[in-house]
């Protein structure tokens, strides 16, 4: 990261936040982020007070945003999206303008900036996908196999990393289960069944950092990783911060949600390389000939499994007690549990 220069969409979210962090105490030229949220920005630019920090207030729905901010970047972290399934799928012509057309944006604007290496975050939600978000980020992922495939000279590589949830992070299931125990209220699972998989937001950086040192064009990665289930979590959480067996209240599978999550899907596993922690899935690079898609098969895809959060290794109790331990928030807040 010496004498680089990074662009990160949506780096004032909590991606954005550790990202810049981390490149700040590296001995980077300068870090740009676009967002469209002024008051967050403000708070960047206290909060980090470097002058190599350039906050740039944009949308990547509106192209001279992102050209302004990729102009002079040596590497673009594309994690601008809207994230929130319920609001996808009340507006889908939202999700199709930032998540799909946005991120074309990105791309296209990197390719003509020379930028090195694109990369761009999704989801498992985009594994066959249920509602909007997924739909909406499986769109930008084949936007970027289509880029790398269509421009087989451009000097920018784009590639994709796909996360599962992310402990932790703003608006997600356990801050909500602390805040109800802080409360006294039960806590509310939805499905006791449905398993996530689970991953700080440290490995998400590290998984973007692994995708840009190592990406040919078109590259998918994936963090391999441990999952639960939504009632392990909700007890593992109750009892790190010393509330013992806690009071469960079942709602039910919300809208637009699945029982399990999958981060490669068969055919993907069936070409993915390993690569110790994470999984690397090449380019499916036919050109546009439509004999090579309709005359070809794929024999190999038969023999495997999705890799999902049911079949990925199942932590109990005691195991997601340990993996909670180790993210900083909540480490923090058990730590003032008397023992
Ligand atoms: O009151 C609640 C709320 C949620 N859940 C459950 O907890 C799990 C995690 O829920 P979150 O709301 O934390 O996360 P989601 O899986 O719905 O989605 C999140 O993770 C995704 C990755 O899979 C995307 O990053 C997405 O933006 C982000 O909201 C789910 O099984 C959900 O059903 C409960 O049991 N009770």
């Amino acid at each position: 990261m010496e004498d680089v220069t990074v662009t990160i969409t949506g780096g004032t979210g909590s991606f954005g936040c550790t990202m810049v962090e981390r490149l700040l105490t590296q001995n980077v030229r300068a870090v740009h982020v676009l967002s469209r949220d002024e008051t967050k920005q403000d708070a960047m630019r206290r909060r980090f007070a470097d002058p190599r920090l350039k906050l740039f207030l944009g949308d990547v729905r509106d192209l001279t945003s992102v050209q302004d901010a990729v102009a002079g970047a040596d590497y673009v972290f594309h994690a601008a999206a809207l994230k929130q399934v319920p609001s996808c799928e009340f507006f889908p012509h939202q999700a199709v303008q930032t998540n799909i057309i946005g991120s074309s944006n990105v791309i296209h604007a990197s390719a003509a900036a020379d930028v090195r290496s694109v990369v761009c975050l999704s989801t498992d939600k985009a594994v066959y996908p249920v509602n909007v978000m997924g739909m909406s980020k499986a769109l930008m992922e084949k936007v970027a196999q289509a880029f790398a495939r269509n421009y087989p000279r451009s000097s920018t590589v784009v590639s994709m990393t796909r996360y599962g949830n992310v402990m932790y992070s703003r608006g997600s299931v356990i801050p909500l289960f602390v805040d109800q125990l802080r409360r006294g209220e039960p806590l509310t699972v939805t499905e006791p069944r449905m398993t996530r998989f689970l991953m700080s937001l440290q490995e998400s950086v590290e998984l973007v950092e692994h995708a840009f040192l190592h990406a040919e064009p078109g590259d998918l990665f994936v963090r391999k990783g441990p999952a639960c289930t939504v009632e392990t979590l909700a007890r593992a959480v109750a009892k790190l911060l010393g509330y013992g067996e806690p009071e469960i209240r079942v709602l039910g599978t919300r809208h637009g949600e699945k029982l399990h999550e999958t981060l490669l899907r068969r055919e993907e596993m069936a070409t993915s390389i390993d690569e110790g922690h994470y999984y690397r899935v090449p380019l499916d690079a036919r050109s546009l000939e439509y004999e090579l898609y309709f005359d070809r098969g794929e024999h190999r895809s038969v023999e495997v499994c999705d890799y999902s959060s049911d079949t990925t290794e199942q932590l109990d109790l005691d195991q997601t007690l340990d993996l909670l331990r180790t993210i900083p928030e909540i480490a923090s807040q058990a730590s003032q549990v008397p023992s």
